[in-house]
């Protein structure tokens, strides 16, 4: 049996937390033969809940759940914690753009990139989840500089996953058989996911679909995906947003078997993009590291997008330098 791995919830009992929680216990992150101890981090307010949801994970009995810590303490919840998602922050409501947040949620990344930096393992993986995730994900990076600066992402999968299953439905095929899709940017409405690079069954996305529904109707439906669902739930996306963090820590530790999957990670020059700044590439992971794909040719209409996300990013880090 192998030792278990600590993986850190933030914000444990709200929505995405709780449709989390579950199949992390079960396995579905970190691998079928990997205990795990849960470290479910919330505030004050919500620890009955947060109680609540520790003792549904007891009932299950989970064969790979080896402990579960319940805090509002981010000293304890982070403690040498080797995984780190970082969910907890308000949500949107309809109406709202996720930088909104960014003057409420952004104080909540500074400390917990602290008491990252002072208590979690030095090798921690973390994922910003809540909003507006990139630039909360900087905040939190920026105040642990003890920590590899590489291992602080946010996500951009949930986009990811969205765009392929945008892409299947147009052409009838299924999501597994799309390779090379892209987000590039910020998790908002000015991210670019980008098909160039695409191929559905082996042919090139481009020449099955045409251009005027891949400008008109798959880009704006995909930076729009989440006020739909918002919309229609009356609430934000829960389960696809677990599902997504899910995806996206597995395939960090365990390898996106060479295929290439979104990771909002930080900008190093690449594809122009200069540092300073936590920017959705295409990446593949192996050997519990990420790198960017390297050596794709920008057309005029994909940088024209590239730079405006850029922009946006920077102009949201502006709005923060406080915290930085
Ligand atoms: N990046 C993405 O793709 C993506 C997708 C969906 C949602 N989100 C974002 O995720 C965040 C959470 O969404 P939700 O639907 O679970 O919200 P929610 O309101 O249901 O839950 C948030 C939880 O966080 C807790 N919390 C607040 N401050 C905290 C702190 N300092 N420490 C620990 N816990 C804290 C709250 O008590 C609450 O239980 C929102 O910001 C939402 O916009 C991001
Ligand atoms: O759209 C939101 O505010 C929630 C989340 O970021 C999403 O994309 O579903």
């Amino acid at each position: 049996m192998k030792e278990p791995l600590r993986v850190t919830i933030t914000g444990a009992a709200g929505q995405i937390g709780y449709a989390m929680a579950f199949r992390i216990a079960a396995g579905d992150m970190l691998g079928k033969d990997q205990p795990v101890i849960l470290q479910l981090l919330e505030i004050p307010p919500a620890m009955d809940a947060l109680e609540g949801v520790a003792m549904e994970l007891d009932d299950c009995a989970f064969p790979l759940l080896a402990d579960i810590v319940t805090t509002d303490d981010p000293s304890v919840g982070f403690k040498d914690t080797d995984f780190a998602l970082l969910v907890g922050a308000k949500p949107r409501g309809p109406g709202m753009e996720r930088k909104d947040l960014l003057k409420e949620n952004g104080k909540i990344f500074g400390p917990q990139g602290k008491a990252l930096n002072d208590h979690a393992s030095r090798d921690v993986k973390v994922l910003v989840v809540g909003n507006p995730a990139n630039t909360n994900a900087l905040i939190a990076q920026a105040n642990a500089p003890d920590l590899n600066p590489r291992n602080f992402t946010a996500m951009t999968r949930l986009d990811h996953n969205r765009a392929l299953g945008q892409l299947a439905n147009k052409t009838g095929s299924h999501n597994s058989h799309i390779k090379g899709m892209i987000i590039w940017g910020n998790h908002s409405a000015t991210q670019y996911p980008d098909i160039s690079q695409c191929t559905v069954d082996g042919k090139a996305a481009a020449e099955l679909v045409d251009d005027d529904w891949y400008k008109d109707s798959f880009i704006p439906t995909v930076q729009q995906r989440g006020a739909a669902i918002i919309k229609a739930r009356g609430a934000s996306s829960a389960a696809s947003a677990a599902s997504a963090a899910i995806d996206h820590m597995h395939d960090w530790h365990l390898g996106s078997n060479g295929e290439w999957v979104s990771m909002a990670v930080p900008a190093d020059g690449s594809y122009g993009i200069k540092e300073g700044v936590i920017y959705s590439f295409p990446v593949i992971c192996k050997g519990a590291d990420y790198e960017i794909v390297q050596g794709l040719e920008i057309n005029d209409f994909s940088r024209e997008r590239m730079t405006a996300t850029d922009e946006e990013l920077r102009e949201e880090r502006e709005g923060v330098k406080e915290l930085l």
